[in-house]
């Protein structure tokens, strides 16, 4: 049995991965962090009936991680949440999936440098479904034949997303930017604004939508969408799922969901 915890979980995200684990035949919980909702049955909290496990305060992370010996921490949370739990999961040991979005630059290296230094083993996704893996394949081929078209990137989330564009959006903008030789982005438009060599990013934000991303790529008399629409956030918590089974086994190093899924 691999032996997960799960890290935000009373969140969204973290109630959907411990229904997940629970109802797996290979993953037992062995641990569920959140600011609030502690010394709660994590399983009671995400609907699933009594587990056994409480939430506990990410302060006290490093040394239960360590007790209940677990082999793998899925962190979906919020940037300056993340950066601190992988330095207690790193330095016990633990790999990592991490789902988080938002991270500025300089999170993102000191999460890199992190789990190197510790030489543990850690898949890092803007995105952990299965067809937004194959729309990042898409758009590097589309924009391959379609290199001198105008390009948009459209990303709908509900409303209480707290980043902004999405970290989905901004990995298929740099998919596109990588393929054709590095791209200005440009973030909404307003006023003055006449479209130079650039890729524009628009976020849009309201109600329950799950998680949607469009690339557009517009020509002279035509014009190609590329869509991916998520109805359920169980297209997320089954790729994390995955990543969680895959890290298990896997050397040292930082990897993507395009590794996992083998791409
Ligand atoms: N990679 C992917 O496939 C996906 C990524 N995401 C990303 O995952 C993140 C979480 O999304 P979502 O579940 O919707 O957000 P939620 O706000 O619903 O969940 C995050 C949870 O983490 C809690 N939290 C805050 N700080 C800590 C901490 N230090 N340790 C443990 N838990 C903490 C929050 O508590 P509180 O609310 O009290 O602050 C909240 O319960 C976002 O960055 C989102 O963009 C989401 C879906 C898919
Ligand atoms: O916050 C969300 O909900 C989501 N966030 C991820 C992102 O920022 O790309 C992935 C997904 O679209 C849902």
């Amino acid at each position: 049995m691999i032996k997960a915890a799960v890290s935000g979980a009373y969140g969204r995200m973290g109630k959907m991965l411990i229904d997940n684990i629970v109802n797996s035949d290979d993953f037992e919980l062995s641990a569920a962090f959140d600011i609030f909702n502690i010394g709660n049955d994590a399983g009671e909290l995400s609907g699933v009936g009594t587990v056994g496990v409480p939430i506990s305060d990410p302060e006290n992370m490093g040394e239960i991680l360590a007790d209940t010996n677990t082999d793998v921490m899925i962190d979906f949370t919020a940037p300056d949440a993340t950066v601190q739990n992988v330095t207690a999961a790193s330095e016990n040991g633990v790999n990592l999936v991490i789902g988080t979005t938002g991270f500025t630059e300089e999170q993102r290296n000191t999460i890199e440098q992190f789990i190197m230094k510790n030489n543990n083993s850690a898949v890092i996704a803007p995105n952990y479904s299965v067809g937004v893996n194959v729309f990042f394949k898409m758009i590097k081929e589309m924009s391959r034949y379609l290199s001198d078209y105008d390009v948009e990137v459209l990303e709908a989330h509900h409303n209480n997303k707290k980043d902004a564009p999405s970290g989905t959006a901004l990995k298929a903008a740099d998919v596109i930017s990588e393929t054709l030789g590095g791209k200005k982005y440009v973030y909404g438009r307003q006023g003055h604004a006449p479209r130079g060599d650039e890729i524009g990013i628009h976020a849009v934000r309201g109600g329950d939508i799950v998680g949607e991303h469009t690339v557009l790529f517009a020509g002279e008399g035509e014009r190609m969408e590329i869509k991916h629409q998520a109805g359920s956030r169980q297209a997320f918590a089954g790729g994390a799922i995955k990543a969680a089974r895959w890290i298990t086994g896997a050397k040292p190093g930082i990897y993507t969901m395009e590794d996992v899924l083998g791409f």
